[in-house]
C-alpha cells in the first residue's frame, strides 16, 4: 500500500475518489478496512479527517498534543456527535450519519484502553472481568474470557483487588476486559503513558500477544515514537485535526513530516533475518535487504525474523567502505532524498540500502564537504541498531 500524504485540498480529492457508500446498518461493506470520515468542529479546533485503514493489525495515531488523536477515537466510538461521520468496520456499517445510521457507543463491538485503567476499586480483578463480562454479553463469554487471562498472563491475579496491582498488571486487566465482548476492533489511548520504563517494557509484550494472536485490528495512539515504531503496522500523524501522512509503518516513519515530528528519534525500520550467531562476541550477524548486519544480543536460532529500528542519528555516511573502522556495519545504499532536518545545522539523507529505506542525520557541512547529492551511491555506516521485535523463531 502506498503511504497517503495529505493536505487539504488532497483531502476532498480523497473524498471524491472514494465514494462514501450509503446504506442501513448491518449491509455488506468492504471486509478488509475500516473506512472513516469525520468532520468535527469545536470552537478552536477542527479535526476533518478521511482514512482507510488496514482492517488488521496495528494502527498508530501520532501526532502532537492536542492534534487530535483522542477526539478522533472518541468519534469512532461514538462518544462524539457530529454531522458528517461515516465508520465501516471491517464490513460493517456503525455510523452513516448521511444516511440516518449511528450505532451508540453500547452497539458498537469495540474495546477502549486508556491511559488509566479504571478498575472497580472494590471489585477483585475477577470482579471486574465478570461485571464487564456480563455487560458484555458475548455468546461465549466464558471461553472468551479464559482465553482474555491466558493472553494476559493474570490468571494468578483474579483474587486481588487493583489496589493490590502494579500499574503494569492494572493496564493487563484493563486489556483483557476490553477484549471479553469480543470486540471487532480495539481501540488503545496511550495504555502505557502512565506507566515508567520497566513496567512499559512488562506490558509491551502482552500487546504484541494480542496483536499476534487475534486479528482485532487496533487503532493505537502514543507519544512515544518507540513504541509506535515497535508496535505499529499501519501509522498515521495528525496535525490541527487534518492527516498529514498514512501508510505502512517502514515507508511512513521516513517521511520528512514524520521524521520532523519525532525529532530526535527520528528513525527508519529495518527487517532482518538471523543468518548466524558470533557467540564469542555476543553477535548476531543478520541478513537485511541492504547487506549484512551485527547486532549484540544473545544468541537466536538461525533463520529468526526481526525489525531492528536504526535511529537517524546513529548512521552517518562515506563516500568509500572504511577500512580500520570501529563501526560493524556498513551497507551500500543510493541518497534518495536530502531535507531539511529538525535543526539547521543537520539535513536528514534519506537513503536506499536494498530496497530497505535508511536515514542519515548529518550536518550541512559534512553533506557540502563530501559534495553528496540525490542519486549518489554511499556507504551508509551504522553505529547502533534497536531490536524491536522478533526472536519467537520463523
Ligand atoms: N470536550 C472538549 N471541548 C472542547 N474542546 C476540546 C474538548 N476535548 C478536546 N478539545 C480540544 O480539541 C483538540 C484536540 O484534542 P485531543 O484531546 O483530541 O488531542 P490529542 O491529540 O489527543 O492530545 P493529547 O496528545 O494531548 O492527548 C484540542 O485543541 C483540545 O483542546
Amino acid at each position: 500500500m502506498a503511504v497517503r500524504r495529505h493536505a487539504g485540498d488532497q483531502l476532498c480529492r480523497l473524498a471524491a475518489a472514494v465514494p462514501l457508500q450509503s446504506g442501513a446498518e448491518g449491509a455488506v461493506k468492504d471486509a478488509g478496512v475500516i473506512r472513516l470520515r469525520f468532520d468535527i468542529r469545536r470552537s478552536g479546533f477542527a479535526m476533518q479527517v478521511r482514512l482507510d485503514l488496514p482492517g488488521r493489525g496495528v494502527s498508530a495515531l501520532f501526532g502532537h498534543s492536542g492534534s487530535g488523536k483522542t477526539t478522533l477515537l472518541r468519534a469512532i466510538a461514538g462518544l462524539e456527535r457530529h454531522a458528517g461521520g461515516y465508520l465501516e468496520v471491517n464490513g460493517e456499517l456503525w455510523q452513516d450519519d448521511a444516511a440516518g445510521v449511528f450505532l451508540p457507543t453500547h452497539r458498537r463491538a469495540l474495546g477502549y484502553v486508556f491511559q488509566e485503567a479504571s478498575l472497580f476499586a472494590h471489585l477483585t480483578v475477577q470482579g471486574n472481568l465478570d461485571f464487564a463480562r456480563k455487560r458484555a454479553r458475548a455468546a461465549d463469554g466464558a471461553a472468551v474470557m479464559a482465553h482474555a487471562v491466558a493472553l494476559l498472563g493474570i490468571g494468578h491475579l483474579l483474587e486481588r483487588r487493583p489496589g493490590g496491582l502494579s500499574g503494569g498488571e492494572r493496564q493487563r486487566v484493563a486489556i483483557a476486559r476490553a477484549m471479553l465482548g469480543a470486540p471487532r476492533l480495539l481501540l488503545l489511548d496511550e495504555p502505557l503513558a502512565s506507566l515508567d520504563g520497566r513496567r512499559k517494557d512488562d506490558v509491551l509484550p502482552y500487546l504484541e500477544r494480542v496483536q499476534a494472536e487475534l486479528a482485532i485490528p487496533m487503532l493505537y495512539v502514543s507519544h512515544s515514537t518507540q513504541e509506535v515504531a515497535r508496535l505499529a503496522d499501519h501509522i498515521v500523524l495528525l496535525d490541527g485535526g487534518r492527516v498529514v501522512a498514512s501508510g505502512p509503518a517502514a515507508d511512513t516513519l521516513v517521511l520528512p513530516e514524520v521524521t520532523r515530528a519525532m525529532l530526535d528519534e527520528a528513525g527508519a525500520l529495518v527487517d532482518g533475518v538471523v543468518d548466524s550467531v558470533d557467540a564469542a562476541y555476543g553477535l548476531l550477524c543478520l541478513s537485511a535487504a541492504g547487506g549484512t548486519m551485527y547486532i549484540a544480543h544473545a544468541a537466536l536460532a538461525p533463520g529468526t525474523r526481526l525489525r531492528l529500528r536504526v535511529l537517524a542519528r546513529d548512521v552517518s555516511v562515506a563516500l568509500v567502505a572504511q577500512e580500520g573502522s570501529s563501526i560493524l556495519n556498513q551497507l551500500r545504499a543510493t541518497v534518495v532524498a536530502i531535507e531539511a532536518g529538525s535543526e539547521a545545522a543537520h539535513l536528514m539523507l534519506r537513503l536506499d540500502a536494498g530496497g530497505t529505506a535508511l536515514l542519515a542525520r548529518i550536518t550541512r557541512r559534512s553533506c557540502d564537504q563530501l559534495g553528496l547529492a540525490v542519486g549518489m551511491p554511499v556507504w551508509a555506516q551504522v553505529k547502533a541498531a534497536a531490536l524491536l521485535s522478533g526472536g519467537s523463531g520463523g
